[in-house]
């Protein structure tokens, strides 16, 4: 994993140092436990309100998750990103998904933006890489994981990540991936995502005995599929491009696959039924990872992503929430994930002996950007009741009105 520049280990407490002193909080009411030592030498340089300085506010402030690597494997249908080829439409020249033995440092490339997505072309994932950035080069990796580690490797210049989804809600796993690497957070995509049901030449509806597709597209249309009689197994697969390319690779005449025109079209697959999903109104939002944060802009809606935790119980989350409430500022999102480090603890109400306390890591999105005083003065106040805190992202709102058309 790539490590912390000096740059950046200075990190946001500088910038709270500051704000602390404006605020004259006794530095012993800072609850920082900052794994990287406060540098006057870069502190100067950061005075200036210069990049460093945000970088240094980006930073992370103290990390108790340790990086694991996943064990979780896809399971049965590997063959999804198998790529062989199809005699209904020549596939050979679609990009192979990355997989973690590909991960060796690559040299430094040309000046397209390369972006790495999970899934297989014909994702929602890659359509949002191209939203994003229209020119790019979309890198298909097998597991989310490898898109993260394809740019911290350099392989790519991006990844991009799904995280929630207007009828299915928080895609939890990403969450977590969010905390486990030290991607900053880039940018945000919110696409329309307008499903099909898809299956080989000849295949009818009626003969289908079972579904397959992403866990969170099969969500999206659970009340759809059953309206259209198709009370068959669901199975989940990586994702949705991919349960295409798997029934069209093993010519399977009675599994149907949910996922984009577009992947009907690479896969040679007809579109059974069109926008299956249970409201038309479906979008998933994703994020923009890189290496580096974005310097932080007031010319423009912005939305900062963090995630933080404490130990003092609920009243905490309350403290937390007025901050940001107090300054008017607006939440987005609030997520909870277990912390895996802590995932238990028994207390009573002197903190010792037999409740059952669950431990949570809590992440937030709030619509202000790190140049504003008021954000700053927030997680200047967040700083004070948490253990730990990280900002994983200030950067611009997706701001695109919302359309029913097709975007895949
Ligand atoms: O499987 C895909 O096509 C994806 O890009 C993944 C994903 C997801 O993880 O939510 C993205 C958008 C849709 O909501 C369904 C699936």
């Amino acid at each position: 994993m790539q490590a912390l520049s000096p740059a950046t280990s200075t990190n946001l407490e500088f910038l709270l140092a500051r704000r602390r002193r404006v605020n004259r909080v006794a530095p012993s009411q800072m609850i920082i436990r900052s794994a990287y030592r406060y540098d006057s030498a870069n502190a100067a340089s950061s005075a200036n309100g210069s990049r460093a300085d945000w970088q240094a506010s980006c930073a992370i402030l103290a990390s108790k998750v340790v990086s694991q690597q996943d064990t979780e494997k896809t399971g049965e249908i590997t063959a999804v990103n198998g790529h062989r080829t199809l005699d209904l439409v020549p596939i050979d020249n679609l990009p192979k998904p990355l997989t973690i033995s590909d991960l060796a440092p690559a040299p430094m490339h040309g000046s397209t933006l390369r972006v790495a997505y999970q899934g297989v072309p014909g994702a929602y994932s890659e359509a949002a890489a191209g939203k994003a950035y229209p020119e790019c080069e979309a890198i298909p990796c097998d597991q989310f994981e490898v898109a993260f580690q394809a740019v911290e490797l350099w392989i790519a210049d991006r990844a991009v990540l799904p995280v929630e989804n207007s009828l299915g809600g928080s895609i939890h796993r990403n969450y977590d991936l969010l905390l486990r690497h030290r991607l900053h957070i880039v940018g945000e995509v919110q696409l329309p995502v307008h499903h099909c049901l898809l299956a080989l030449p000849g295949a009818r509806k009626e003969y289908l005995t079972r579904v397959i597709s992403h866990p969170q597209a099969l969500a999206q249309c659970e009340h759809t599929l059953t309206k259209l009689g198709l009370n068959v197994a669901r199975e989940a697969v990586d994702d949705t491009a991919g349960a295409a390319e798997f029934v069209a690779n093993n010519k399977l005449l009675d599994t149907g696959a949910i996922a984009s025109a577009r992947a009907a079209e690479l896969y040679g697959l007809n579109i059974l039924a069109d926008g299956i999903q249970d409201d038309s109104s479906n979008v998933t939002r994703f994020v923009l990872l890189a290496r580096e944060p974005i310097i932080p802009r007031t010319d423009r809606p912005f939305k900062t992503s963090i995630v933080f935790a404490h130990d003092k119980g609920t009243s905490v989350l309350f403290k937390v929430l007025s901050a940001f409430a107090f300054r008017n500022i607006s939440l987005t999102k609030i997520e909870s994930r277990p912390h895996r480090n802590r995932p238990i603890r028994l207390v009573n109400d002197e903190n010792v002996g037999t409740a059952k306390h669950f431990e949570y890591l809590f992440y937030v999105d709030f619509e202000a950007s790190m140049a504003e005083s008021r954000a700053q003065n927030a997680l200047a106040e967040v700083q004070e009741f948490t253990s730990f805190l990280r900002v994983l992202g200030s950067y611009p709102m997706d701001m695109t009105p919302w359309s029913p058309s097709r975007e895949d």
